[in-house]
């Protein structure tokens, strides 16, 4: 039997936590060989809501799980934590965009950064999914400055499982049949997803939809848009969705893509023009626990158009978060 992976997970009391938690437990993001010890974090009221939680989990007797530690203190969550999940924030409601909640939100990611920072395994994996993810992501990396940058991730995979999907409905093949799809930029309406280098099968995507419009005007803004709808039509954000999307992108990090490109907002080190530390959505491949950038990519003019309209929105919220990294 392996030795457990510690697994912090803050927000625990929310809904996103309610959909991931049982999975993670169950094996679902670190394999079915994996033991798992749970270190729960969420705000002083709601540890009763948390204890509820734990015992459904105890109910269910999943075998993998090796402990469960709940807390409202940071540094007791992310004592020796191998992974950290940091869904705990506000989410938006009706009207608003996701960069409303910077200044709800943000100051949140310093305190856990630097919990991270002085407790955490030093090759601890970070995905951060409260909103705006990205730059969220890059206050809690600039808080635990003795951490690797490339530990600390935003959530674009949602982005990316929503596209494939917008996909296979429009050219009627599988979700799995379609590769080298990317979602560039910020986890807003400003993001791009470029079906450019995208096969299904072999087959060049573009030629499959075969309709430029379609991806202009419907594509592009319906998967940008997706949250809001989703917001709009169950009058609370997406949640076991956004859940799945979490145990993909942790699951793909730790366990490998064999070869397939996957989405991930990762610090940018200058590559395709991003400038160094904006978290920005890139194709990426996984492999023995490490990302690894897909380089060399053609950016044509459109492309580039957008990718900089996402990072100018980017540049703008690190703007206004300087406050709170120094
Ligand atoms: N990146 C992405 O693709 C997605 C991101 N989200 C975001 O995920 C976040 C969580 O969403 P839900 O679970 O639906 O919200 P929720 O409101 O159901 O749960 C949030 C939980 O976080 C807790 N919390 C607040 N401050 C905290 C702190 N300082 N430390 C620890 N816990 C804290 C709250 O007490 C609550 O239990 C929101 O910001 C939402 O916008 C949601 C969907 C997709
Ligand atoms: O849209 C929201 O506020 C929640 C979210 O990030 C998503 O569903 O993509």
């Amino acid at each position: 039997m392996k030795a457990p992976k510690r697994v912090a997970v803050t927000g625990a009391a929310g809904q996103i936590a309610y959909s991931l938690l049982f999975r993670i437990a169950n094996g679902d993001m670190l394999g079915k060989d994996q033991p798992v010890i749970l270190q729960l974090l969420d705000i002083t009221p709601a540890l009763p809501a948390v204890r509820g939680v734990v015992m459904e989990l105890e109910d269910c007797a999943f075998p993998l799980l090796a402990g469960v530690v709940v807390t409202d203190d940071p540094n007791v969550a992310f004592r020796d934590a191998d992974y950290a999940l940091l869904v705990g924030a506000r989410p938006r409601s009706k009207g608003m965009e996701r960069k409303d909640l910077l200044e709800a939100n943000g100051a949140i990611f310093t305190v856990q950064g630097k919990a991270l920072n002085d407790h955490a395994s030093r090759d601890v994996k970070v995905l951060v999914v409260g909103n705006p993810a990205n730059t969220n992501a890059y206050i809690a990396m600039k808080s635990a400055p003795d951490l690797p940058k490339k530990n600390f991730t935003a959530m674009l995979r949602l982005d990316h499982n929503r596209a494939l999907s917008q996909l296979a409905a429009k050219t009627g093949r599988t979700v799995d049949s379609i590769e080298k799809l990317v979602v560039w930029g910020n986890h807003s309406p400003t993001m791009y997803p470029d079906i450019r280098f995208a096969t299904s099968n072999g087959d060049a995507l573009p030629k499959l939809v075969n309709d430029d419009a379609w991806v202009k005007d419907t594509f592009i803004p319906t998967v940008g848009k997706r949250g809001a709808a989703i917001i709009e039509a169950r009058g609370l954000s997406s949640a076991a969705s956004a859940a799945n999307a979490a145990l993909d992108h942790m699951r793909d990090w730790a366990l490998g893509t064999h070869g397939k490109w996957v989405t991930m907002g990762i610090p940018s080190t200058g590559a395709y023009d991003i400038p160094a530390d904006i978290v920005y959505g890139m194709p990426v491949t996984c492999k023995d626990g490490e990302y690894t950038l897909v380089e060399g990519l053609d950016i044509d003019a459109f492309s580039r158009e957008r990718m900089q309209a996402t990072l100018a929105e980017l540049q703008g919220e690190r703007d206004g978060v300087k406050h709170l990294v120094g």
